[in-house]
């Protein structure tokens, strides 16, 4: 894992953050992203509009919303595996703009995000499914020998490299206490066992930024722990981690930052135990299920609407007991 280029300290890093204006768009001290308007429309509907966002390097920033609000396809936008809308304007400006570690990312696609430094899990596909976890793990390296022509074709130099890239993927599978499984066909992981692989693949390429799309979803409570100390473990040893994530709990337990989406638009920012109590962002959440009782347990599908409604719950009995 690269050491960070800065003294590391949770806690000053905390106070820090602690320190800013709680507003959305708010500039950081040494963002690791920064993204300047970047819009994208489905039809006459606008999944995503974003003004202004900074990620403030060596933090676990969650980014959360309801269902719908445009976290999958920001996602998507500033990793290079959608395009914006307004990626180009001749006229008027209002270009979309986004920079990673200084690096101009509007021309770039996903692969020259992921050589950037800015890598995302993806799902274990049906077809990843069909290879071994270290051909998974592989694939993941973005040294492969066979992208260079040169190194392809030269013997010694893409066997240093399949060595290399084997012995990491084996480092990684260690730490994620996948190494005994390394031969096994990936599909045949259990669920939590695959996002542990799904992150482990991520890290190959030994990245700046980690993106994570709900790590924590469908994986039981013992390797629920285990995600969240390896995701806190990567923050302390300077990787930025950038996750979205539904479930309140784990967002309050883990994050340095949260910033919340809804209806594509940044709503709010700030520190975890400000934020989720803001009126915006509860308000945001009522608002997306508006047609919905919030008595029902089918609407409760999520933590966070769970914690809202106990919040808004807690609220009632003691305006009752006044
Ligand atoms: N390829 C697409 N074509 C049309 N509409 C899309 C497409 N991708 C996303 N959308 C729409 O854009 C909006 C934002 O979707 P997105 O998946 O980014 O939200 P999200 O916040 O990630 O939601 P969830 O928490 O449910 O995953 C939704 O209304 C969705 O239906």
């Amino acid at each position: 894992m690269s050491e960070p280029n800065y003294p590391y300290d949770r806690q000053a890093l905390r106070a820090e953050l602690a320190t800013l204006e709680q507003v959305p768009g708010v500039p950081k001290p040494d963002p690791i992203l920064t993204v300047d308007r970047i819009e994208r429309r489905f039809g006459g509907m606008t999944a995503v509009n974003v003004e202004h966002l900074e990620v403030p390097r060596g933090a676990i920033t969650a980014l959360i919303g309801p269902n719908g609000a445009g976290k999958t396809t920001f996602f998507n936008l500033i990793t290079g595996f959608d395009q914006p809308s307004n990626r180009r304007r001749l006229i008027g400006g209002g270009e979309a703009k986004w920079a990673f570690n200084g690096k101009d990312l509007r021309r770039t696609g996903a692969s020259q995000a992921a050589r950037a430094g800015m890598v995302r899990t993806f799902q274990l596909t049906k077809a990843l499914g069909r290879m071994t976890v270290m051909q998974n793990m592989l694939i993941g390296a973005n040294n492969q020998p066979g992208e260079n022509l040169f190194v392809g074709l030269v013997k010694p130099l893409w066997a240093a490299r399949e060595r290399e890239n084997v012995a990491r993927a084996e480092e990684l599978l260690a730490r994620f206490k996948l190494d005994a499984k390394k031969d096994d066909m990936a599909g045949d992981l259990s669920g939590g066992q695959k996002k542990l692989l799904e992150m482990a693949r991520a890290l190959m390429s030994d990245p700046a930024m980690v993106m994570l799309d709900e790590p924590m979803a469908g994986v039981n409570p013992a390797l629920t722990q285990s995600l969240l100390g390896h995701i806190q473990a990567l923050r302390d040893e300077g990787t930025t981690v950038l996750f979205v994530e539904h479930d309140m709990h784990m967002v309050r337990h883990i994050s340095d930052w949260v910033v919340v989406m809804a209806q594509g638009e940044i709503i709010a920012e700030g520190l975890p135990e400000d934020v989720m109590t803001s009126q915006a962002v509860v308000d945001a959440y009522l608002g997306a299920h508006h047609d919905k009782d919030l008595g029902d347990d089918e609407a409760l599908t999520t933590g966070v609407l769970r914690s809202i409604a106990q919040e808004v719950e807690a609220e009632e009995v003691q305006e009752e007991s006044r």
